[in-house]
């Protein structure tokens, strides 16, 4: 067998697939305009199926199984093709215009949840050079005073290397329809701190947030006593717990810095499960906004309950030659094993392919919302 002769074989009955699949499209184009004209929606369900039916009669027994997935993908195109035509896709989901600022404002006001020391703190001055800090005391308290104007930004921690994601932020940022402005990466060392002159055998109980407690599971397991972890809010708060109280039994999980603001002695350091830990977290703002050069864009989206059509939204952006960064898929609140979808993409509005991938993935979701673009950054 020669391949050159087998694969230029090949290259002409593409050439005939393109002619045909083109002829194809100019008739779903007509289609379109017909759907326009009569107020018909773009997708029949019922017409695909007996689409699909029909031309898995007709092929051959051997290449059957093939049809279906190969039908399903040409509809799927048809349909961004008539999407497109009729403009009816994207709109609404991306501000038509999305502010652009060279940097963070250097004195912003900003929501940090917890207290002094805490890690949110610190990536707060990480991002902003001289920031008017408002401590609250919840997540959903930064939510606020970001959404009723109190603020321009609040900080909130995304996700963490080992323990995963903060699952009430990203409610959050769904609920409160809040778009990140910028991201920074933190890496986290989680220290044992305790009254001076306590030992680790005193030890009974550690005081931490619960993320914190989660990194360190293994080193509370092999501590000298029997130890009870007790979340509490955050780390700073869970050191100074333990530098206001009277016991001498107790020990919290934070960082060097809070040893030093609440006069706690380090006994040991960097004691998380995995040495190298680290949490993401990001800026929020209440409208979208392009600040310095964006690299990354944050969707979430809810796409039908039916096989594929997670599947078919992503080969849309694979499709495209867009990279995908990460994918999470988080309960729907309210509904029963219904799940919708957080996706970042290597893709901003400044790209030619990010108007693309909105318009073409759109119809396919029963909602898209769109978080914001922004880089990230690491300090
Ligand atoms: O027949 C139609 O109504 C079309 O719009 C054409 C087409 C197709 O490409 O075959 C595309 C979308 C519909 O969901 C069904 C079929």
């Amino acid at each position: 067998m020669d391949l050159s002769i087998s694969r230029a074989r090949i290259d002409e009955i593409d050439a005939q697939i393109i002619e045909l699949f083109e002829r194809r499209m100019h008739i779903a184009a007509d289609v379109a305009a017909y759907k326009r004209a009569t107020g018909k929606p773009v997708l029949d369900k019922a017409r695909e199926a007996a689409k699909i039916d029909k031309a898995t009669e007709l092929a051959s027994d051997e290449f059957k199984k093939f049809i279906p997935p190969l039908f399903s993908m040409m509809m799927e195109m048809s349909r961004a093709y008539q999407h497109s035509l009729l403009d009816d896709g994207s709109e609404g989901v991306v501000p038509a215009a999305i502010d652009e600022v060279a940097e963070l404002p250097a004195a912003a006001h900003v929501a940090v949840q917890g207290v002094e020391g805490a890690y949110q703190h610190i990536a707060c001055r990480e991002l902003f050079v001289d920031p008017d800090i408002v401590f609250v005391p919840t997540f959903d308290a930064v939510a606020d005073a970001v959404e009723e104007g109190r603020v321009e930004y609040g900080i909130l921690p995304l996700e963490n290397s080992t323990a995963g994601t903060v699952d009430r932020v990203y409610d959050l940022l769904y609920k409160r329809g809040l778009y990140i402005a910028r991201a920074i990466t933190l890496r986290i060392n989680h220290d044992l701190l305790a009254k001076p002159g306590v030992e680790e055998s005193d030890i009974v109980e550690v005081f931490s947030h619960e993320q914190a407690l989660r990194q360190c599971t293994d080193f509370i397991a092999q501590m000298p006593n029997e130890v009870t972890s007790t979340a509490c809010r955050n780390t700073a708060m869970a050191a100074s717990s333990v530098a206001n109280s009277e016991r001498r039994d107790v020990a919290a999980i934070s960082s060097t810095a809070c040893a030093e603001l609440y006069g706690l002695n380090v006994l040991q350091h960097a004691i998380q499960d995995e040495a190298d830990n680290f949490t993401r977290f990001i800026c929020v703002a209440k409208k979208p906004q392009l600040v310095g050069v964006p690299e990354r864009s944050s969707l979430l989206l809810i796409t039908p309950h039916e096989a594929g059509a997670l599947f078919r939204v992503l080969s849309r952006i694979a499709a495209l030659g867009v990279n995908m960064l990460k994918l999470e898929s988080r309960p729907i609140p309210g509904s029963e094993f219904e799940f919708m979808f957080y996706v970042d993409i290597e893709c901003t509005p400044n790209d030619a392919a990010f108007d693309e991938v909105i318009a073409q993935i759109e119809p396919l979701c029963d909602s898209l919302a769109y978080l914001g673009s922004y880089a990230e950054v690491s300090a």
